[in-house]
């Protein structure tokens, strides 16, 4: 009997936009100062000559944004199959223009330029094949492992609402009390099962008292404390102590990998990172060194969704934990990263989501397929990504870009405006 087989021909990039967005943010507070009133994104679209449209999501900084627009330029023609052919035209558009421009405010310097700026670009290119075949982005990935992605309530000390503005509705997060009324409504909100709070904002000890209230509020909940490498060796180890057994993981304690590796020698605590492993350079001297036990994925600087998969087969290889990281993001991203965590089987913590800091009627996309329960989010079934690009918001939240008057995120430069002598002094403590 003969087997027919249809081939499929190409489906050639015609067209790539590149919009910039602002949407409101909160007065979050960590180690490097305070979120400003507006978080800036990308958004990208990619357009095929037979008009099937996808979508991504990324920063917003200006050197980013034009190298995003460069990159652009440079995608027309490229079939949306040959996801190879990504990187190779990322690389000649950027040329040697491979330094700075992380946009996450001094957090995570060390990150690949070129994966970072292909990553949008991935994704929508996954978003118009998962349409062309009717098949959402976590089948293309390998298939989904998990029906739901479980996310973590991420807690920040933060002030009552932008100074010269009135408070918000989440108050302020100041003390032990504060931030634990934050996790019940977070709870409350989205079933949250696990807790991340933002430290490196206030000494050592206090932080330490937080997180003791926290376990005392939720006996059952696993716990972590990120305090972005605000503190010594010696500082982390006392907290390490101090915390013994009471948290899931102690995330970025310490700067850079020899830093991590002393601190991951005196402590049974698992350490995890998304600041000393953030490229695949970093990988063998982590591993070598033992400094981390766990590394947070982020498909928005890692490049993409497919080198994700990478990572996570290297980790495996290695015996490293798998969880993932975020900055404040809109739906695109949201939708991305619960693909990507559906089809990850090692990705086995719940991941790190900024979504309920975000007011809900902001978004570049109809956020109707992406609603938690029990903290967690289904995983979205309709072809591609699950969800499409409202273009009349889009419109909004560009307008808001070009009004709000921020063009990169600078948490410090916001601080100094409040407290002219915040230092960023590494370490802090
Ligand atoms: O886990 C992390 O290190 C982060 O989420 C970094 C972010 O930049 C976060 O600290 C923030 O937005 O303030
Ligand atoms: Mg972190």
């Amino acid at each position: 009997m003969r087997m027919a087989f249809m081939v499929r021909t190409s489906e050639r990039i015609a067209g790539v936009t590149v919009t910039p967005v602002a949407f409101r943010d909160h007065p979050l507070l960590n180690t490097v100062g305070v979120h400003e009133p507006y978080a800036l994104r990308t958004i990208v679209e990619i357009t095929t000559e037979s008009g099937v449209s996808g979508v991504g999501e990324t920063y917003g900084g200006t050197v980013h944004l034009e190298r995003l627009r460069r990159t652009a330029d440079e995608l027309a023609g490229m079939d949306v199959w040959s996801l190879n052919e990504l990187i190779a035209r990322t690389t000649r558009a950027l040329g040697a223009d491979t330094t700075g421009g992380d946009g996450m405010s001094g957090m995570v310097t060390g990150s690949s330029t070129v994966d970072r700026v292909m990553s949008p670009f991935d994704v929508a290119c996954l978003d118009i094949q998962g349409k062309l075949v009717g098949r959402p982005v976590s089948d293309l990935l390998g298939g989904a492992v998990r029906d739901s992605v479980p996310y973590s309530a991420y807690l920040f000390y933060k002030w009552a609402g932008h100074p010269g503005q009135e408070d918000d509705d989440w108050g302020p997060a100041l003390d032990p009390a504060g931030l634990v009324e934050q996790a019940r409504r977070m709870i409350g909100t989205y079933g949250f099962t696990s807790l991340k709070l933002k430290g490196g904002v206030f000494p050592p000890d206090e932080e330490i008292a937080a997180v003791k209230a926290l376990r005392k509020a939720f006996p059952e909940l696993p716990l972590r404390l990120d305090p972005n490498a605000a503190w010594s060796t010696e500082t982390s180890l006392h907290v390490a102590r101090e915390l013994d057994g009471v948290l899931q993981y102690l995330e970025d304690p310490t700067e850079g990998i020899d830093g991590m590796a002393a601190v991951a020698r005196e402590t049974p605590t698992p350490l995890a990172t998304n600041m000393c492993v953030v490229s695949f350079d970093d990988l063998a001297p982590a591993v070598a060194k033992g400094a981390v036990g766990i590394v947070l994925s982020d498909h928005h600087f890692w490049g993409g969704l497919r080198r994700c998969g990478q990572l996570a087969a290297m980790c495996e290889t290695f015996g490293l934990g798998l969880s993932m990281h975020s900055n404040s993001h809109l739906g695109i991203s949201l939708a991305a990263m619960t693909h990507l965590a559906a089809a990850t089987p090692r990705l086995t913590y719940a991941c790190d989501t900024h979504w309920p800091w975000k007011r809900p009627d902001e978004d570049v996309v109809d956020p109707t397929p992406l609603r938690f329960a029990e903290g967690r989010l289904a995983v979205p079934t309709a072809p591609g990504l699950g969800v499409e690009l409202d273009r009349d918001a889009l419109a909004r939240l560009h307008r808001q870009y070009l009004d709000c008057g921020l063009r990169d995120r600078d948490d410090t430069g916001y601080m100094r405006r409040f407290e002219p002598s915040f230092s960023t002094k590494t370490p802090r403590w």
